[in-house]
């Protein structure tokens, strides 16, 4: 029986007369990268944002790592392991890529210079000092060291989505919910955020949900895919069955011939 890090069972979300998602339900395998696609106003982000805690569904249950998450707030989920980025930029501008990395961080602390009182001399110290070779690690990792401590909001839109991806590995994930993490890069850019996300799933061992437009990179890399349509799961399983299947190739991705060639 396969190991499932995620299980959503029949959930329903409505915003006012607006059926975003209607009784979804699918599993992730644990140490999957499990990609959500299907068209504008599928109900994508909905879905991730139900799983995150942001939303919360009139109707199902979610269980993350063993856990029953439904009613739990997005913090709660965050400590269970669950890391998350966002589809606008979510970091704080004019703050080092350091710092914006160990604010990622600071949930998993328990003392910091406010609640250590002699801080210098206390294990504050030393567990910050701990963090801070965890982080280093995260830096290297995503190979954005030369840009440590640089502000953020100076760097370019691919540099700013990949301290984005570090802040929500500091938080130790054992999953984490990307939204659209190639939106709006160049190709060379999507090949590497493509890469760390493979090595992220492969080394870390994280567990990937995400949302991509990309088909390229979705076949690339998934291991599942799940179409989402109306608000209603279509299919969801191996990425070249689903590529497959008529209804998903003609009524609702809208691809032509060639661009679904060239995805294969
Ligand atoms: N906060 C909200 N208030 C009202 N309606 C919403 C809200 N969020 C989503 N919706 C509606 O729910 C439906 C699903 O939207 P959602 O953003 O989840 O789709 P999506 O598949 O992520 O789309 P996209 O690919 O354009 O990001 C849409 O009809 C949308 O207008």
């Amino acid at each position: 029986m396969t190991d499932s890090i995620l299980k959503v069972e029949h959930v329903s979300l409505a915003f006012g007369g607006v059926k975003a998602l209607t009784d979804v339900s699918f599993e992730v395998p644990r140490g999957a990268v499990f990609s959500i696609i299907g068209p504008n106003g599928a109900g994508k982000t909905s879905m991730l944002n139900c799983i995150s805690g942001r939303y919360r569904p009139q109707a199902g249950a979610i269980h993350f790592d063993g856990h029953d998450v439904t009613r739990l707030r997005p913090n709660d989920r965050a400590d269970l392991g669950m890391g998350r980025t966002f589809q606008n930029l979510a970091l704080f501008g004019h703050m080092s890529v350091l710092d914006n990395i160990m604010v990622g961080r600071h949930h998993l602390m328990k003392n910091n210079w406010l609640t250590g009182p002699l801080y210098w001399f206390s294990p504050a110290q030393k567990e910050e000092l701990a963090h801070r070779r965890e982080v280093e690690e995260i830096i290297d990792f995503l190979e954005i060291s030369h840009v440590r401590k640089a502000v953020a909001g100076n760097l370019s839109y691919g540099l700013r989505k990949r301290v984005e991806l570090a802040r929500a590995m500091a938080l130790k994930p054992k999953m984490i919910l990307l939204d659209e993490p190639m939106a709006g890069m160049n190709l060379e850019e999507k090949e590497d955020m493509a890469r760390y996300i493979l090595d992220l799933n492969e080394e870390f061992g994280i567990t990937v949900v995400m949302i991509e437009h990309d088909m390229g990179v979705v076949m690339d890399i998934s291991h599942e895919v799940m179409v989402l349509d109306f608000g209603k799961k279509l299919i969801s399983g191996d990425p070249d069955v689903v590529m497959a299947d008529e209804h998903v190739k003609r009524a609702y991705l809208g691809l032509e011939d060639e661009q679904l060639q060239e995805a294969g």
